[in-house]
């Protein structure tokens, strides 16, 4: 189970781009953070911005005129990939061709799932440091993701956060988190964040099977699941 839903836990040379779209998407999604990023620090003239927002706009004129694909079903539906491999591209903090994710790296060693990210100015909350509902958003995303390896992967129903230390911006971040146990239909996830060896950030989540639909998402989960 893990192999297949946890593509975002692979490691990173093995998570190549499930189609051409992907390859291609990944590249622009690159290209368009580093846009983002350096427009949260330019000081370029009032004019130098007017001329980028208009050749800006003139390509997205471009890609809406393109044919669409909406959401993670409709890119599996498109036969774009399977739902971990849309997962990987799509993911809003982890997604390669999702320009707004950071993006987060995430991977498993036994029983912990690792994450690494660096978060840029386009995060900043108080000065020089990450935004808090970032540093959530991270941890929804990751232990989301960590809860998996219990077999049993639910919403989440509850995250609760102690913000220890500011998280500093531009500097690698680590995250780490574990499966404390299981209730029923509950899962008890715990998680670290960490920048140069300081804890900032602790999370505890519950993650709760749904006994009924989000079925199309259930159902795509469990269709990737090996046999046994
Ligand atoms: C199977 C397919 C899923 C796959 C999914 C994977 C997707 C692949 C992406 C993964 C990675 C994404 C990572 C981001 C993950 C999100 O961002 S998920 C989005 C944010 N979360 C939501 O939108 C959840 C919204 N809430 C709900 O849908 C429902 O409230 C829930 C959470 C499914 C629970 O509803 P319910 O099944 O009717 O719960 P209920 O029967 O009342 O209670 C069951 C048990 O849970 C407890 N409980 C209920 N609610 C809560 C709560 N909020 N907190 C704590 N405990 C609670 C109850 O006390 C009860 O405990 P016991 O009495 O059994 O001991």
């Amino acid at each position: 189970m893990l192999e297949d839903l946890h593509n975002p836990f692979l490691p990173l040379d093995e998570r190549t781009p499930a189609t051409p779209l992907w390859e291609a998407k990944r590249e622009l999604a690159q290209a368009v953070r580093d846009y983002t990023e350096a427009l949260m620090t330019s000081a370029a003239t009032p004019k130098q911005m007017a001329d980028m927002s208009q050749w800006l706009r003139e390509a997205t004129a471009q890609l809406e005129q393109s044919p669409r694909i909406y959401g993670r079903n409709g890119y599996t539906e498109a036969g774009e990939g399977t739902f971990g491999e849309v997962f990987q591209e799509v993911g809003p903090l982890c997604g390669h061709s999702n320009p707004i994710a950071p993006p987060l790296e995430m991977w498993a060693e036994g029983d912990t799932a690792y994450a690494r990210v660096n978060m840029g100015w386009r995060y900043e909350g108080p000065p020089g440091c990450v935004h808090g509902g970032f540093v959530a958003a991270l941890f929804d995303e990751f232990l989301g993701m960590a809860q998996f390896m219990g077999g049993h992967p639910g919403m989440t129903g509850t995250l609760s956060i102690k913000y220890r230390r500011p998280t500093p911006l531009n500097v690698p971040l680590e995250l780490s988190a574990w499966i404390e146990r299981s209730e029923g239909r509950k899962t008890f996830v715990k998680g670290k964040l960490e920048a140069n060896g300081v804890v900032t950030a602790e999370c505890e989540g519950i993650f709760i099977r749904p006994t009924q639909p989000v079925t199309e998402l259930r159902d795509a989960v469990m269709k990737e699941q090996p046999e046994g």
